[in-house]
């Protein structure tokens, strides 16, 4: 079936019955409407994988109004002498004189005899082809494919860059360009995928069309596997948004800090900044700023993490039989936090499910009086937990008419948010506004086992899924979905299967074991510096991920000696969570803690120190359900770490993994 982008749903009447002309021709054509001013010159572009492009008008104008033989020119005329002379000019590349592509012109209002007196008359002079509208009705696939022209792959690129710059991917943007090692193949242009650009655009009409946005509120959900380019597609969908509707106003969330700030890095490199009416933000971050709106101040929330647990410490003294551990307490409010539990009824009933231990409603009880106490003590001193801002916001009743509102939110790395954050989200989004999610369900480790219902979001009927994976190889992706598939639980129903077809094969990752976590620290460091002497790669083609074996800060300090003061953007640092150390545009080694890489990438990752991933099952004291829960949190995280990898995945590790897992790495000596 003919795919049509944007889906032409609300196009003008004339339109739709075009499109169900067109519905009919093979699989292999694209139908685009242009989402700029052009749509008022052209009507669609037709693009066929082998046989190549054309440009359609549909013109309204009737026979009588531009009839050339008339005497005098008429406004008709010359408005449609216009629009031919404009579709010529469409159909050659700046700076070229010749057409590239042919011009088909559909005269909506004329019979076959007066087109064929209109193509005799105006053939010659603008190079159109005119038919009426029986004709292409009757002929429609004969009339395309006689008309069509096959471009070579790089004058298409032209042309398709010329006419759909929003679906280009400029090369600083795509780790694929370190596939290519030849020059001539470096300078490939990249654009999105059919799929990823249908996505980018959905519900997206023309201004001309009426309904420049979906009257209601809207949500849509991208499903996509590592790497389907979900962020890039978020970001194309935002940079498209902020020229077609400038005064509107549009947020991206993010839950990862790193990742906002190497957007914004990316958007400064490539474009020079981010359009004003765009804001890109974590989802605390902004959250905090809508509760300023909410209620006229700054949220205070406890400056040490230790506050929360040494009141939990002293509360529960009061409860001597509850057996969780103060770690699991805290998580347990956050989760009622989050959750918008809201009074003690509530908790009792609550769906707990995938939160890795059961609780009897008696303890229940006294979590729920616990939770209370903790929070009166915060109050008392003005405070908050973290995980209460949000629901403050949903609790706030007429106070939320305060916060700023959006005609188009956002959100990468949906799988991670919590039902209290969607809520603020939709009490953020102005009455006509679109929610845009963008998810992977394989890397949901973190608010894991979320439905979408359960967060209050109908994305049945609305959700497309992204299987193709554009960042890393085969080798990779496979060794990734391996250890997710052996060292998780293999959940089927949520499992979004990548499609390895047309994959860059590439090469397995590599394991290297070292006999104590600082040998790997000091294996990295060779590798690193090995690579940095080549120069043959930026240093920003390197991602450096590390777990809790590694003493990070004089990982960092090692690093800096090394490769000198401020090439090393270390994403967990206080003064670099939010912009690279000295300054945008520059080349730096990057360096995460595992818990935060998510959306991170680059061609080559080292993981170290992220033993105990591999074997968090066996720690001892925990529950059998809390020990599969753990397994498969760990699972999940080492697919979003390995996946980070473009061409080269290292993991160094100073134990020796099990066989079953082994075997999906090189062990190299
Ligand atoms: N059609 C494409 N052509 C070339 N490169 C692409 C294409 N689509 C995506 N990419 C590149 O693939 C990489 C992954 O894209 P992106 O980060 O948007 O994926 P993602 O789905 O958000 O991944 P994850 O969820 O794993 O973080 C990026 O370098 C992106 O530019």
């Amino acid at each position: 079936m003919t795919t049509f982008i944007p889906e032409w749903v609300k196009v003008p009447a004339r339109l739709v019955h075009v499109k169900r002309m067109l519905s009919v021709l093979d699989g292999d054509y694209v139908i685009r409407r242009p989402l700029t001013a052009d749509h008022r010159i052209v009507d669609f572009f037709v693009e066929h994988r082998s046989k190549g492009w054309l440009i359609v008008a549909v013109e309204q104008a009737p026979f009588g109004e531009i009839d050339p033989a008339q005497l005098f020119d008429t406004d008709a005329r010359t408005l449609f002498e216009r629009r031919l002379a404009s579709l010529q000019k469409m159909a050659c590349l700046e700076g070229q004189p010749a057409a590239l592509v042919k011009v088909l012109v559909i005269m909506w209002s004329c019979s076959i005899e007066e087109a064929r007196a209109l193509m005799m008359q105006y053939l010659p002079k603008y190079g159109t082809r005119i038919v009426s509208r029986e004709q292409f009705s009757s002929w429609t696939g004969k009339i395309l494919e006689a008309s069509l022209t096959l471009l070579s792959e790089e004058v298409s690129d032209s042309f398709r860059g010329t006419h759909f710059p929003e679906v280009e991917i400029p090369a600083a943007c795509t780790t694929r360009r370190f596939f290519n090692r030849d020059n001539r193949a470096s300078l490939k242009r990249h654009f999105l995928d059919q799929e990823q650009e249908l996505a980018s655009k959905l519900d997206l009409e023309l201004p001309g069309d009426q309904a420049s946005t979906a009257r209601d509120f809207s949500v849509r959900l991208i499903n996509g596997v590592a790497g389907s380019g979900k962020t890039l597609i978020a970001l194309n969908r935002a940079l498209l948004l902020a020229e077609l509707f400038p005064k509107q106003r549009l947020l991206i969330l993010i839950h990862n800090t790193p990742v906002v700030a190497d957007i914004k890095e990316r958007l400064h490199r490539v474009r020079g900044g981010i359009p004003e009416s765009l804001e890109i933000s974590t989802f605390f971050s902004w959250t905090c700023q809508q509760w300023r709106y909410a209620f006229g101040g700054a949220p205070k929330m406890p400056g040490d993490p230790y506050v929360v647990s040494y009141l939990v410490k002293q509360a529960r003294s009061r409860w001597p039989d509850i057996k969780l551990s103060d770690g699991q307490l805290i998580a347990e409010m956050d989760f009622i936090n989050e959750a918008l539990v809201l009074d003690e009824a509530a908790y009792l009933e609550v769906n707990r499910a995938g939160r890795g231990f059961s609780l009897r409603p008696r303890e229940r009880e006294q979590i729920w009086s616990l939770y209370q106490a903790v929070a009166a003590s915060l109050q008392a001193s003005g405070l908050r937990m973290w995980s209460a801002l949000p629901r403050d916001i949903c609790l706030a009743g007429a106070s939320t008419d305060r916060i700023l509102k959006y005609d188009h939110i956002l959100i990468d790395e949906a799988q991670f948010f919590a039902p209290s954050w969607f809520q603020v989200v939709k009490l953020s989004t102005a009455p006509d506004g679109q929610l845009f999610l963008c998810a992977d369900p394989n890397q949901g480790f973190m608010k894991n086992r979320l439905s979408w219902k359960s967060a209050g979001l109908e994305v049945a009927g609305r959700t497309r899924k992204l299987q193709k994976s554009y960042r890393t190889t085969r080798a990779i992706l496979e060794a990734a979905s391996g250890v997710l598939a052996k060292l998780g639980s293999g959940n089927d129903e949520d499992y979004l299967r990548p499609d390895f077809r047309g994959m860059e094969p590439g090469v397995r990752p590599m394991v290297i074991y070292t006999d104590s976590p600082q040998d790997g620290v000091d294996r990295v460091l060779a590798e690193v510096s090995a690579i940095a002497a080549e120069d043959v790669l930026p240093l920003s083609a390197v991602l450096l991920i590390y777990g809790d074996a590694v003493q990070r800060s004089a990982f960092h300090e090692q690093l800096t000696r090394q490769l000198g003061v401020g090439k090393v953007w270390w994403f967990n640092e206080k003064g670099q969570k939010k912009a690279p150390p000295s300054g945008y545009g520059k080349d730096y080694l990057r360096m995460a803690y595992v818990e935060t890489a998510t959306g991170l990438e680059a061609s080559v990752v080292f993981l170290v120190g992220v033993e105990q991933l591999f074997s968090g099952s066996e720690k001892v004291g925990l529950s059998e359900e809390a020990q599969s829960e753990l397994r498969e949190v760990n699972a999940r995280k080492l697919y979003m770490a390995m996946t980070r990898a473009g061409q080269r995945l290292v993991l160094i590790s100073s134990q020796h993994l099990p066989p079953e897992l082994e075997a999906l790495f090189d062990v190299v000596k």
